[in-house]
């Protein structure tokens, strides 16, 4: 019999004293379980994190940071331990941490349709957390959206210190950025991958950091947008030309967000890390706003409210960069995206996992973000417009989904441009980066299109 993989391990199966009950995830580094105690079925859940690389070394330090981190918004270890296992019964590490139940924050959004309060209350918690962590010199280096968990009650978690680190903790990767995702990033980070982008130092990444990302997943949450990057050097090249990108206040893109939350949102994403201020203090502030704020911030933030592009862009004088980046995107874009859309199939996925026969799509999408480049100016629409901000929250980007949509290629993905993601293949579009739209999927700040299997088959798989 074949020896499992440590993402395909059945209920059932004993990892120390931890017994699996089914896979509810799989990341780049790791599957996780929920599981129990053996012969304690009834005692509390938990989640077991089990590396998918052999004696990953990521493993004993997240166990480590969250060891060290005391805070009701992330959740306890409560062990770890090494399986071995896999074809050549190679050791594989695991974290074994409390059961978290909720959903994932973006998602949240879509289907609560939480008022401002309730947004600043969720963020109120995430800004404790992160403080509880920067208070132990921990660095979570990866706060988004989809490392965020909300419960039934609003109560918010802040999941997966995978990419975490402490003080004195030894380095784990190379190269110029720490761990992340781009659209996360600082401004400070940002500009240090430009002026190291020939070799360097490593960028150390700090407590500020966080507390923009935060700010970047707050503004996304609220808006359904990304704000621009903290470093657009096309901007400021363009800025010194007499034009720029400008960041639009949450509120002007989406009117139900109240005054106050706009304004912390802004000062989180404050271009000078000691504007931002420390988590903690920012928890405070946000509790204040909560326990404060008048009626406006009680207004459900979907539903009759503005609608705009994702950025303010002021006319500028043409300068090369801008075409450039423009070819950077539609050569790759139209090679690998028409490739694979246009001869392979003619056909569209929808995320319902049902098809939709489009034979322009792949020259539409291609041609899509040429055009998303040449963008001009927001139109922020009126209230009498009705347009709900749920379509815009959907136009960001499709989320991964959590396994092979119906019809796509499934893993072992080859040739070499193919991503297995979930044991499913993709494409990256480019150097296409969030927003992606209704067509392309968000992956670690990068756009995919899913490969299509050679036959469609029967099988009604979902996402
Ligand atoms: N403590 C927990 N309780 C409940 N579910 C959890 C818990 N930890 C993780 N999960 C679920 O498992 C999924 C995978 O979690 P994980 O932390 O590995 O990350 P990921 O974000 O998918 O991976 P990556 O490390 O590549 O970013 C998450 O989407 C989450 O829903």
């Amino acid at each position: 019999m074949e020896a499992a993989s440590p993402d395909g391990l059945g209920p059932g199966t004993l990892l120390g004293a931890w017994k699996l009950e089914g896979r509810v995830g799989r990341g780049t580094y790791g599957a996780v379980y929920r599981a129990a105690l053996e012969g304690k079925e009834e005692a509390p859940k938990v989640a077991l994190k089990l590396a998918v690389h052999p004696r990953d070394e990521r493993f004993e330090r997240e166990a480590e940071l969250l060891s060290r981190i005391r805070h009701p918004r992330v959740p306890k270890l409560v062990g770890r331990g090494v399986w071995e296992g896999g074809p050549w019964n190679l050791p594989y590490p695991y974290v074994v941490m409390e059961w978290v139940e909720g959903m994932g924050l973006y998602e949240w959004g879509r289907q609560r349709n939480p008022s401002s309060r309730q947004v600043v209350q969720v963020l109120a918690q995430l800004a404790q957390a992160l403080g509880a962590t920067h208070g132990v010199k921990g660095l979570h280096r990866d706060v988004k959206g989809d490392n965020v968990l909300v419960g039934p009650v609003g109560e918010a978690w802040l999941m997966d210190f995978g990419c975490g680190s402490y003080e004195g903790a030894r380095p784990l990767t190379e190269g110029p950025l720490a761990p992340g995702t781009r659209p996360y990033r600082s401004p400070q980070a940002l500009r240090h991958l430009w002026e190291q982008r020939k070799g360097g130092k490593a960028y150390e990444a700090r407590a500020a950091d966080d507390v923009y990302a935060l700010g970047v997943t707050a503004y996304r949450l609220v808006t359904g947008q990304y704000p621009p990057p903290g470093t657009d050097l096309e901007a400021k090249q363009a800025k010194r030309q007499g034009g720029g990108v400008m960041r639009a206040p949450a509120h002007a893109l989406n009117r139900r967000v109240s005054r106050e939350l706009s304004a912390l949102i802004e000062r989180m994403l404050e271009d000078a890390p000691e504007k931002r201020g420390g988590a903690r203090e920012l928890g405070q502030a946000l509790e204040r706003v909560a326990q404060r704020g008048g009626a406006e911030e009680d207004l459900p933030l979907q539903g009759g409210v503005a609608h705009s592009a994702p950025t303010v862009r002021v006319p500028v004088r043409s300068t090369g960069a801008p075409r450039w980046r423009g070819l950077a995107l539609v050569v790759p874009a139209g090679v690998v995206v028409l490739a694979y859309l246009l001869v392979a199939v003619s056909a569209r996925y929808i995320p319902d996992g049902s098809w939709k026969l489009q034979p322009d799509a792949g020259l539409e999408d291609a041609g899509r973000v040429g055009l998303a480049d040449a963008a001009v100016e927001t139109a922020i629409a009126s209230r009498a417009d009705n347009v709900e901000l749920g379509e815009s929250w959907q136009a960001v980007s499709l989320d991964m989904p959590k396994g092979p949509l119906k019809g796509q290629k499934r893993a072992p993905c080859r040739p070499k441009w193919e991503v297995e993601v979930s044991k499913a293949c993709w494409v990256q579009v480019g150097t296409a980066s969030p927003p992606c739209g209704n067509d392309w999927y968000e992956w670690k700040g990068f756009c995919y299109v899913p490969v299509i299997a050679p036959e469609r088959p029967n099988t009604s798989d979902g996402q």
